[in-house]
């Protein structure tokens, strides 16, 4: 069969791990594919050493590529929105396939590329911009497609987790680990996406317009990042059974779905609490399976590679195929209209409990009018630690809630906040089970 000529546009850490994983594996590839998966063009800003491109057809203006007529499927593999946005829809409309790893295009001008790419009658896949080599986009379009998704929650960012488990196992400075994940070519081009859960949120608007068959909605999305928890709170979490972890969300419930990314304690011996590094796990419970998990690198040359080769196998064994029985870009064939109103419940409705930390003046009755404070809005304590200050100091004081609304919530912490003998502002992290039965 006639070959599939690829061209990749861009040759950073994913565009040259995706190069070298279609070099080395070109025969598996083929016999999967059934046809041989070849690389017509890379176009690249400058030689990468990972990479021997002698003998491959090269150019600096990735537009080349969009508009070559001998190249049947574009990877794009350079980030960012705007140019990756043109580059794609360029693709789109001389009639090419497009692979993308870029989780920021599809979250943002993922609506409007399917509907190009709808149009005309080509496809457009993503896998590798959601967790990584992990195949979370598959197995949730297509190996799930029997369920009602009830919710899913997992550590979308590796670049994150890589540095919460440094900064915990081995007590190291932020800026240092953060250093090192950017090093390993995990971080995004701009960290505070990693940092301040921008990618990760990204990444669960994705997974939930999936799972739901809702359209892409990043705007809604709340995010929160981990750059203000401090190693009091890892400890705290650690005496109280539990560990923080920074976790995209999103349930169903009777008033929408949920869509939040924020840092969460949750138990110790949840399978999420125990993975490390950059690697990555979503669970998702499904009505009719239970609950599933899906684990692996989450960033990487190679690992991400991984995701974008296999989204090329599909596109070889697919390209023949009648579009109308292609499956949809996000799962869902979009003839539910009542679904696609499902709306994205706001913040303040969420249901969750809580870990609050305050720092209060060392004097008889404060953790009294802390617990008034609580009950008044209807909230009951879990736990209490009040640590030993010595005289004159602050004291530190951590509880743990049962659950209760997010608008509750942000009422006792601004009645807190206000006491006289509190000082500063309360830490809340959110705390959830993932109990499969909840
Ligand atoms: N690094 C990872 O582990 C990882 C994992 C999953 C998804 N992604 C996504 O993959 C994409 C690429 O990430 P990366 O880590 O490989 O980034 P990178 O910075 O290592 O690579 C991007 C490459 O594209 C080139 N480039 C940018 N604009 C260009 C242009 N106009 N013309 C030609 N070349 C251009 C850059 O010179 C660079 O070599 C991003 O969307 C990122 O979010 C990365
Ligand atoms: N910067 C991202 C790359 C993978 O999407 C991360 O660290 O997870
Ligand atoms: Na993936």
């Amino acid at each position: 069969m006639k070959p599939v000529r690829v061209g990749i546009c861009g040759l950073g850490t994913v565009g040259s791990g995706t190069f070298n994983v279609l070099m080395r594996n070109a025969d598996e590839i083929a016999r999967r594919a059934g046809r041989p998966i070849v690389i017509e063009q890379v176009a690249m800003r400058r030689d990468n050493p990972d990479c021997d491109t002698a003998g491959v057809k090269t150019t600096a203006d990735v537009f080349e590529v969009a508009r070559n007529p001998d190249v049947d499927v574009l990877v794009e593999l350079i980030g960012g929105y705007e140019v990756a946005r043109e580059l794609v829809l360029t693709a789109i409309e001389h009639g090419k396939h497009v692979v993308t790893a870029n989780k920021a295009l599809i979250a943002v001008h993922g609506n409007e590329i399917f509907q190009a790419a709808h149009e005309q009658g080509v496809i457009v896949a993503f896998e590798a911009a959601v967790a990584g080599g992990i195949p979370v986009i598959k197995s949730l379009r297509e190996g799930l497609g029997a369920n009602r998704i009830e919710w899913l929650a997992g550590i979308i960012n590796g670049t994150g987790n890589y540095i919460l488990t440094h900064m915990r196992d081995e007590g190291r400075a932020f800026e240092d680990v953060l250093a090192e994940a950017q090093a390993l070519g995990y971080a995004e081009a701009d960290p505070t996406f990693d940092v301040e859960g921008i990618d990760a949120a990204h990444k669960l608007t994705i997974l939930a317009s999936i799972a739901y068959g809702v359209p892409l909605q990043f705007e809604k999305a709340y995010t929160e990042g981990i750059s203000r928890i401090t190693a009091e709170d890892v400890e705290q979490a650690d005496n109280l059974g539990y560990v923080i972890k920074h976790l995209g969300i999103s349930k169903r419930t009777e008033a929408g779905f949920e869509l939040r990314v924020h840092p969460t304690l949750i138990p110790k011996e949840r399978m999420l609490a125990n993975v490390h590094g950059v690697k990555n796990a979503i669970a998702v419970m499904g009505d009719a399976v239970g609950p599933t998990l899906y684990y692996g690198a989450g960033a990487g040359a190679e690992p991400t590679a991984s995701a974008v080769v296999a989204d090329l196998l599909d596109v070889a064994r697919d390209i023949t195929t009648d579009h109308h029985y292609r499956v949809p870009y996000l799962a869902f064939s979009g003839i539910h209209d009542e679904i696609n109103a499902l709306s994205i419940l706001p913040m303040e409705e969420i249901v969750t409990a809580y870990y609050l930390r305050l720092l209060a003046v060392d004097r008889p009755g404060v953790l009294a009018r802390v617990a008034t404070i609580l009950s008044e809005q209807g909230i009951s304590i879990e736990a209490i630690i009040q640590k030993e200050a010595t005289e004159g100091e602050l004291v530190p004081i951590i509880l743990l809630t049962h659950r209760t609304r997010e608008k509750n919530m942000n009422e006792v912490i601004r009645q807190i906040e206000a006491l006289a003998d509190i000082a500063g502002s309360v830490t809340r992290i959110r705390v959830e089970s993932l109990d499969e039965h909840e």
